[in-house]
């Protein structure tokens, strides 16, 4: 069974003027899916319709029995007078975390992500890529059974996005699925199983990179030339 299944025939932030229209996709256990697509396409507003933050939407979207999910915004946000650690233990007490195992969770990502000095620091004086380091730890330690992440790369240097590819990995191991909104079409071409293509708000291409490399007749084509085409057809449309 899916851990999402998403069949939006509308979805906009004011009534009658829809933004993104039939939006179908599932997103599987283990799975890493690459929402792809130009600025302005729609892929917030399809992130956000899962989240349950659009008013006026048409379709349905079901999600397995008792998921948890993370949701990494595009922008990290923090409480204004909370220390990391006391985000963690904020996070841990929402979500009923056992103290012991979480704590041993929280110094290992602490550790690994190098904010182990900052923890007793406020995130929001953190630089851009310690923010989202900071977004990705107190996403991990409620072991999600899907990670919905907006545009992730942004402000990572090479060897925070090194962990970041690594802890995803580590977390598709375990059986989690991911939906993640890119611009970074390489890094996406190489990680992603799936990818979901939008533009104007519409799905224009879904599927494995082959799947789409077909629709594109472009055999040997990158992820961005296909991209590029499916872009191009649809604007002189
Ligand atoms: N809060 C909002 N109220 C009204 N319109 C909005 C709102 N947020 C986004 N939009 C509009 O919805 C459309 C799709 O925007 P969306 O943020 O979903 O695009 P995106 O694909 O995530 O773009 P980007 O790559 O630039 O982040 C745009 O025309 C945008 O102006």
């Amino acid at each position: 069974m899916s851990l999402i299944d998403v069949a939006i025939q509308s979805a906009g932030y004011e009534q009658k003027k829809e933004i993104i229209k039939d939006i179908d996709f599932s997103i599987e256990k283990g799975e890493l899916v690459g929402l792809i697509g130009p600025n302005g396409a729609g892929k917030s507003t399809t992130i956000k319709s899962l989240l349950g933050l659009i008013e006026h939407i048409e379709g349905k979207i079901s999600y397995i029995e008792d998921l948890n999910y993370s949701y990494l915004p595009e922008r990290p946000i923090f409480y204004d007078e909370l220390t990391l650690w006391e985000h963690l233990d904020f996070v841990a007490a929402v979500e009923g975390l056992e103290e012991k195992q979480y704590k041993q969770k929280a110094n290992e990502l602490l550790n690994q992500y190098k904010l182990w000095d900052y923890a007793h620091e406020n995130p929001t004086k953190y630089s851009k890529g310690m923010q989202q380091k900071a977004m990705l730890i107190l996403a991990m330690i409620t072991n999600p059974f899907l990670y919905i992440i907006d545009e992730p790369f942004m402000g990572l240097d090479p060897n925070a996005m090194k962990l970041f590819l690594e802890s995803i990995e580590m977390e598709r191991n375990r059986g989690a699925g991911i939906l993640m909104s890119t611009h970074v079409l390489d890094t996406a071409e190489k990680i992603c199983d799936r990818f979901l293509i939008i533009h104007n708000g519409h799905l224009v291409a879904k599927g494995t990179l082959d799947d789409i490399r077909g629709l594109c007749q472009l055999p040997d084509g990158s992820l961005y030339d296909c991209f590029h085409l499916l872009a191009e057809d649809n604007e002189s449309e």
